[in-house]
């Protein structure tokens, strides 16, 4: 007899896993986070809010803040071996493939890695949130033959990050623009990436292997990579009308349009995007340059028509980033540094309340019986 199966192709709409951290309603239109809108979040608060938030369950006071800020930046320098490993790298490396390395290489230099307590767990979550940037900037600066780029911790958190890349202090501007862009990356439900790294953490291993799991996921271009896409992408043309060329071409060639779509918000804009919109609009007005911001709109409204889809974050990020001086190959690992804190909440809640995933498949192939 034939068993019951219910299979759903890329797990969609499967719930995975119960969690208090977010929660798309689309419903409502809202990106739930521990209770707090993102988007709201994103106008008010910054990144160093979500990270109490996500690791504490709470805002914070001003006072928790202060204390967060000087507990991060007490923690930004990296084992110089990290550094040293990059230059042995091969210069063609992808700054990806570099973070993967440099997160393996700090499981190396802790000593308790069996201990998956939630207060170790949480200070290992810290401590990664702070090397993360010295490490991001740095692999990139090592593999291009520049000079190590020390942090300033005199900045805050993503004045000295966005410094450590571009070797300039930034504008108010410019820091608060990227501020708010990793509070919209740090922490969005169930992607790929998470639950990646939720279910390498399932094995109770630890909170290293399950990031470097989630770095290699969120590489992809169906996922974190689509950033760096976009901005090839918007680099093949000079106007929209050339990129409106260059998108029909794409949709004649039955090919995917990088920051289109989203599994979640398949049929509208993910509201995250049209926070990068006004914040790409600002900047082209502080440039006078709005070649890039006109680019974009005339590809959304393109795809609309054409497809009817809508942009996703990473499409309005990757001019963002550009307009910032950003090297682009640092697009996709800026995005999992600031999903560090949504992956160590994760991982530190798998870790609490563990039960390992191990699926079932809908078998396709021969049975035969050996005569
Ligand atoms: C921050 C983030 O990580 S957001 C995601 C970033 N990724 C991208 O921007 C890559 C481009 N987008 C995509 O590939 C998809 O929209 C995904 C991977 C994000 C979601 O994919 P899924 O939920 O699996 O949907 P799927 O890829 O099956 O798409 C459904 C239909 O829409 C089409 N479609 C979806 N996205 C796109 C796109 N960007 N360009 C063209 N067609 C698309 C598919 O071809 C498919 O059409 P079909 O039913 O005629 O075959
Ligand atoms: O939710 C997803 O599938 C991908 C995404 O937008 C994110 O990780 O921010």
């Amino acid at each position: 007899m034939a068993i019951e199966q219910s299979y759903y192709p890329g797990l969609d709409g499967v719930i995975a896993a119960e969690t208090d951290l977010s929660f798309l309603d689309t419903e409502q239109g809202e990106i739930v986070i521990h209770g707090y809108d993102l988007i709201e979040l994103s106008k008010s608060h910054g990144y160093l809010d979500i990270v109490h938030l996500l690791l504490q369950g709470t805002l914070p006071t001003s006072t928790e803040r202060t204390d967060l800020a000087k507990r991060l930046s007490d923690s930004y320098d990296v084992p110089e071996v990290i550094l040293d490993v990059f230059k042995l790298l091969p210069a063609s490396t992808h700054p990806m493939d570099a973070l993967r390395t440099g997160i393996s290489v700090l499981a190396s230099y802790d000593h308790d890695l069996l201990n998956r307590d939630p207060e170790v767990n949480r200070e290992r979550g810290y401590q990664l949130l702070a090397k993360l940037p010295t490490i991001v900037a740095n692999s990139y600066r090592v593999l291009e033959g520049k000079d190590v780029m020390r942090p300033k911790e005199s900045l805050s958190y993503s004045a000295n990050f966005l410094y450590m890349i571009t070797g300039k202090e930034p504008t108010e501007l410019e820091e608060r623009v990227f501020d708010q862009s990793l509070v919209l990356y740090s922490e969005h439900e169930m992607p790929n990436s998470t639950f990646t790294a939720r279910v390498i953490a399932s094995t109770l291993s630890d909170m290293y292997g399950a990031l470097t799991g989630a770095v290699a996921s969120l590489k992809g271009h169906l996922h974190g990579g689509a950033n760096e896409a976009v901005m090839y992408m918007l680099l093949d043309a000079n106007t929209p009308e050339e990129f409106e060329t260059l998108l029909t071409n794409k949709l004649k060639q039955k090919e995917k349009i990088m920051g289109f779509g989203h599994r979640v918000y398949m049929k509208k804009m993910d509201p995250r995007a049209q926070i990068m919109k006004e914040a790409l609009a600002e900047l082209s007005a502080a440039a006078g340059d709005d070649r890039l911001l006109r680019m974009c709109e005339a590809g959304e409204a393109l795809i609309a028509k054409e497809k009817g889809l809508y942009p996703n974050l990473d499409y309005y990020a990757a001019p963002v980033y550009w307009m910032l001086g950003i090297p682009i190959g640092l697009y996709t690992p800026i995005f999992l540094s600031s999903r560090t804190v949504g992956l160590s909440a994760h991982v530190i809640e798998q870790h609490e309340n563990n039960k390992l995933f191990r699926p079932r498949v809908k078998y396709t192939g021969p049975r035969h019986t050996i005569k």
